[in-house]
């Protein structure tokens, strides 16, 4: 088995409200490059860790992970709607690799995925039924949550069933770096919001329409600096990218829920994509990070960043 890791943050405001073109051209860049690595690695199959903004995970049932075997994506924010690729059997065999090595893993015979696992498949490969896909949904906003010793958990164990496969194995994860946009919460939500985030009742177009639209408005006021989010962090977003550069997934174990919200925003819980995947990639032996990308971005409400890496000397 070959492997290779990509981390990539996604936005629902990418093409709604950039950024300067000189920003713009040095995200094209390192997302050029992203896609060159794959193409360059072609996999056979990726795993894709991703998120989901209420979209397809409710409080009537939120585990903290689970491995789809069948996806299908909503099209939020204008992102392509319809099944994904994804290899039942082989799903399953890692389904199960997984539960053997002592995760308790939840798995999905229809997932309903959004923008965050769409975003990263239509950049790098064209579309979401391009390539064999195991989508693996990562809770990053819905608390409680818990400790990022289990996220790492989950990746190695998902590294090492993949390592099992006779075949090229990309990890990608989606999402972060720190960020806050609008995502609502529970607790203290209003009775009609509070049953849409339990029950999942499917939001009407002109819904979905006003909740991406107050999206987009957080984005503007974001970058006017006229917000009361809590700012991206350059400086905890280049510590995590250092971190996953050298290898120390261990030294995330110590992160709380409570630091990361207040240092980071109550969406930088998407970087625990970033932290299965790498500790999946890990999971099959040394590797080296070979590119790293990073931009604050708060037109797009993303510390913003891309990294490829693959496994040492190959
Ligand atoms: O409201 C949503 O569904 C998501 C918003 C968002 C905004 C910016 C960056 C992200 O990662 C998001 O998911
Ligand atoms: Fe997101």
């Amino acid at each position: 088995m070959t492997a290779a890791a990509v981390g990539l943050s996604h936005s629902p405001l990418i093409g709604k409200n950039d950024p300067a073109p000189e920003v713009l051209a040095r995200v094209e860049d390192a997302v050029a490059g992203a896609k060159a690595f794959v193409e360059a690695f072609d996999p056979g199959l990726v795993v894709l860790f991703h998120p989901d903004h209420y979209n397809g995970f409710f409080y009537k049932e939120m585990p903290p992970f689970c491995l789809a075997t069948a996806a299908n994506a909503v099209g939020d924010f204008e992102s392509q709607a319809g099944p994904l690729s994804v290899p039942t059997d082989l799903a399953n065999r890692v389904a199960q690799g997984v539960l053997d090595r002592g995760v308790d893993l939840t798995v999905s015979a229809r997932m309903t995925v959004d923008h965050g696992a769409v975003q990263p498949l239509e950049v790098l490969f064209g579309g979401i039924d391009r390539v064999p896909v195991i989508p693996v949904y990562i809770n990053g906003v819905a608390t409680p949550l818990g400790p990022m010793s289990r996220i790492r958990a989950l990746g190695e164990a998902i590294g090492a069933a993949c390592a099992k496969l006779d075949k090229r194995v990309l990890f990608l994860g989606s999402g972060g770096l720190s960020h806050d946009p609008p995502v609502p919460v529970l607790e203290g939500a209003p009775p009609r919001v509070a049953e849409a985030l339990i029950e999942g009742i499917p939001p009407t177009p002109e819904q979905r329409a006003r909740g991406e639209q107050r999206v987009i408005d957080a984005g503007k006021a974001y970058a006017a600096g006229d917000t009361t989010m809590i700012p991206i962090n350059p400086t905890w977003d280049n510590a995590l990218l250092d971190i996953l550069a050298n290898g120390t997934l261990s030294d995330v174990d110590g992160w709380t829920v409570e630091q990361m919200n207040a240092e980071a925003g109550h969406s930088s819980h998407e970087v625990r994509t970033w932290i299965a995947a790498f500790s999946a990639l890990a999971a099959t032996g040394a590797y080296t990070m070979d590119s790293r990308f990073y931009e604050a971005i708060p037109e797009w409400i993303a510390g913003f960043a891309v990294a490829t890496a693959s496994q040492a000397g190959a």
